[in-house]
């Protein structure tokens, strides 16, 4: 049993990527299932009507059955928009035709009108809201064309004109329901979508400056290792810290802190290149990631950010504040460790606080 389950599962989940849209995904499940549903009955309702000599109706089961077929290996094969859109469209189609046809002939005994119901919520579910709700309405238009037309020549049956009357009022019933249901879906899901990138927009981000937070910095560090094994370009790292911050804090308040410190990294996001990231690395420090740089051209970047920051005062209530930092650069290569790149580019920092402050070290300038 559960070996037929885990086929089953196997078998809806196939062209399913993590990749994707989790509403694509769906929707890739959806004409899976729908395919395997539609493929079961139409095949068995067509050899049934096979064996009841209605070839017309046999013949177009079976035609649907190939159709509900190939519109699974489409999109099994092609696995892009393409394919998805061109199996939407055979399956909307071959139903919409079935439906149509047993409208106007009534199927067997009549009851063939019962099975329009299934085209809202599939049309819907396949199309999205919009697009699905004007194919639906497009098919009512058609249910009206063939139900009254005049002296019922589309017919190949006899309905009441209240039987008539309350299938298309039922019908527009289910679709109104339908396109509800598939309207708080979609808006259910944008919302959901949005508030999912919120959280982790601030999950990765510091609120203060609004750049990379640690974990957010981590993050940009992995791309840029898996990149260095694909081109061996290596990057570097340049941990900054503001100088003598604490006796800003002490002698002007925490918000006059926090306002220096948003300064400061304004400058050092418009300073440098669009690929490099500036991250807050923790209290007064910040981490640059430096992609494509050695170590010598890091050194360069953190000497200009130096003398850039030294040169423009931070005025704040009519104050003005001369704010410097420090600066340990380290080179991260094809074969480094995290770990000791960081320890590396702290202790050059530390080097360069006790120095004097408002300099930059790299890590070859450390004595063993
Ligand atoms: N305003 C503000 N202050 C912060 C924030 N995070 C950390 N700090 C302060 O930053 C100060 C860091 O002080 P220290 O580590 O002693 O360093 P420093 O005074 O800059 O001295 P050096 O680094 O040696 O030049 C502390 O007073 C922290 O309270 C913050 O988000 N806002």
């Amino acid at each position: 049993m559960s070996k037929l389950k885990r086929l089953f599962l196997t078998f809806i989940n196939r062209g399913t990527h993590p990749q994707l849209d989790e509403d694509v995904n769906r929707r890739i499940m959806v004409v899976n299932l729908f395919s395997v549903v539609g493929v079961t009955i139409t095949c068995l309702l067509g050899i049934r009507a096979l064996t009841e000599a209605s070839w017309i109706l046999a013949a177009l089961l079976l035609l649907s059955t190939l159709l509900f077929a190939s519109a699974h290996i489409v999109q099994q094969t092609m696995k892009n928009q393409t394919g998805r859109l061109i199996s939407m469209i055979v399956l909307l189609g071959c139903l919409m035709l079935l439906m149509a046809f047993l409208l106007v002939t009534g199927g067997v005994a009549n009851t063939g009108p019962l099975w329009i119901y299934t085209v809202p919520p599939v049309t819907l579910f396949f199309a999205g809201f919009k697009r699905g709700l004007m194919i639906v309405c497009a098919f009512i238009l058609l249910m009206v064309f063939i139900l009254f037309s005049p002296h019922d020549a589309l017919l190949l049956t006899v309905y009441s004109p209240e039987f008539k009357t309350r299938l298309l009022l039922s019908f527009m019933t289910i679709t109104f329901l339908s396109a509800f249901y598939e309207c708080s879906r979609e808006t259910t899901y944008v919302r959901a979508v949005s508030l999912r990138e919120e959280f982790e927009q601030q999950a990765l981000h510091d609120q203060l400056t609004q750049l990379p937070n640690r974990r957010g910095a981590y993050a940009h560090i992995d791309q840029e290792s898996r990149r260095i094994q694909r081109n061996g370009r290596p990057f570097s790292l340049v941990l900054a810290d503001i100088d003598h911050f604490k006796s800003i804090n002490d002698q002007f308040g925490h918000s006059v802190g926090d306002i220096i410190l948003q300064r400061v990294a304004r400058l050092f996001v418009d300073r440098l290149r669009a690929q490099d990231v500036v991250a807050r690395w923790g209290g007064e420090e910040f981490l640059f990631i430096l992609p494509d740089t050695p170590q010598a051209s890091a050194a360069f970047v953190a000497e200009h950010l130096r003398t850039a920051l030294e040169a423009q005062p931070i005025v704040i209530n009519g104050h003005t504040h001369n704010v410097s930092a420090s600066f340990g650069v380290c080179e991260f290569n094809q074969d480094a460790k995290l770990d000791r790149v960081l320890s590396l580019a702290d202790t050059a920092l530390y080097q360069a606080k006790r120095a004097g402050r408002n300099k930059v070290t790299t890590s070859s300038d450390l004595s063993d």
